[in-house]
């Protein structure tokens, strides 16, 4: 087959999986099933020697081509052409999948405040629950960052030789107590709201603005606020900034929801890798696939140094570095240099891209 055919057909699908068996969690509670939502987008005949799956961080979606334009998309370095793109959206989040406000088949009625508590090993076991149905038997690349990044190192772990390069981008094998102290001071805002309590899809919305103004914060870098939220007027108040974070708390409080928010910050606080597997270092030791880690020079959230740890403790891996003043969200921004990173990675290690 020529991958490279102008008269190949893209497909590019959202798609739902059901899956209908009780799905066990670390915190022994268990779902009733669940669904997870996904798009393929590329060849749909493309071998397993060519499915690239990608994890979105905190709150994306399943449309890879969209938030990660950059990199993925026709003639990109992703490119369906070549490849077999697989994005689902995660375990608990709200854009498809089995979420807090999804009704529970055990009482026909939303999870509200019952939903059961999420590991990124949990997200993990539901994205390999998929590979399953899919009878993808192998794959060739697993991205994912931030978030994202976390449920790819556990899953990167439990694929064990069915994965041949892992990229695990402004992530961890372990959260810190700077990452659950950030995400426990989000969690306090979206309680502090009157409605959160209440059996509404909009419970907490008010909350989930000031905790997205929090989390903007830790996303961000100094620089990044000096160069474009800087007041050139003298004032006493009203000042760009506040009007910055305003704008952002708003804007993610319209498309998403608290209580999803709520799951998927407990799941990042619960990751670690080496948890009852003998400790982190034992775990990474596990990995068989080929790993690269990418730390951002001004991450503030993760910091560069819990990237390189991944790959100094991984049998085969290697380190490389996104230069910006953006902070933490740059993965989702500086496309050039992860362009470069990227197919670095693939040339060094020979048999890829
Ligand atoms: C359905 C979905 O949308 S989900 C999928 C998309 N989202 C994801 O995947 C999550 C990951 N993506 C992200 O977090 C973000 O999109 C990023 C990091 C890639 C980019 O962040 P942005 O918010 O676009 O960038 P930035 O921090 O520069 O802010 C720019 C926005 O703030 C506004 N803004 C900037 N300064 C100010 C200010 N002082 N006052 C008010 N508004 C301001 C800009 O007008 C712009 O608004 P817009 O988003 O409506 O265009
Ligand atoms: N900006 C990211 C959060 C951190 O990766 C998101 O909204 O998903």
């Amino acid at each position: 087959m020529n991958l490279n055919s102008p008269l190949l057909e893209i497909e590019d699908k959202s798609r739902v999986f059901h899956y209908e068996d009780r799905y066990l969690l670390e915190s022994g509670e268990d779902l009733a099933g669940f669904q997870i939502a996904y798009t393929i987008y590329g060849n749909p005949e493309a071998l397993d020697s060519h499915v690239i799956w990608i994890n979105h961080a905190l709150t994306g979606n399943a449309d890879v081509h969209e938030w990660w334009s950059g990199l993925v998309g026709e003639d990109k370095f992703y490119d369906p052409k070549q490849y077999k793109i697989i994005c689902t959206n995660l375990l608990g989040s709200c854009y498809g999948s089995t979420n807090p406000l999804s009704s529970n088949p055990e009482t026909g009625k939303p999870y509200f405040y019952q939903f059961p508590q999420l590991t990124t090993r949990d997200m993990a076991g539901a994205l390999e629950k998929l590979r399953e149905h899919l009878g993808v038997e192998h794959i060739h690349t697993l991205v994912g960052g931030s978030l994202g990044g976390q449920v790819a190192l556990e899953w990167t772990y439990q694929l064990g030789s069915r994965l041949d390069y892992s990229i695990i981008i402004a992530a961890n094998a372990k959260s810190t107590p700077w990452i659950r102290g950030f995400n426990e001071a989000q969690r306090m805002a979206i309680q502090a709201d009157c409605t959160w309590g209440e059996e509404i899809a909009e419970a907490g919305k008010s909350g989930l603005r000031a905790a997205r103004a929090i989390g903007m914060l830790t996303y961000r870098h100094p620089d990044t606020f000096q160069q474009s939220q800087d007041d050139m007027e003298e004032k006493l108040d009203n000042y760009k900034v506040s009007s910055y974070l305003q704008y952002q708390g708003k804007k993610l409080a319209d498309r998403f929801h608290a209580l999803s928010y709520w799951v998927l910050t407990k799941a990042m606080d619960s990751h670690d890798l080496g948890r009852g597997r003998g400790g982190t270092e034992r775990a990474l030791q596990g990995i068989k696939a080929k790993m690269l880690t990418v730390g951002i020079d001004t991450d503030q959230l993760f910091r560069k140094e819990e990237s390189q740890y991944i790959s100094e403790n991984c049998l085969d891996g290697k380190y490389s570095e996104i230069s910006s003043s953006y902070g933490h969200d740059a993965f989702l921004i500086e496309y050039e240099q992860l362009h470069y990173i990227l197919k670095s990675f693939y040339l060094y290690t020979e048999n890829g891209k």
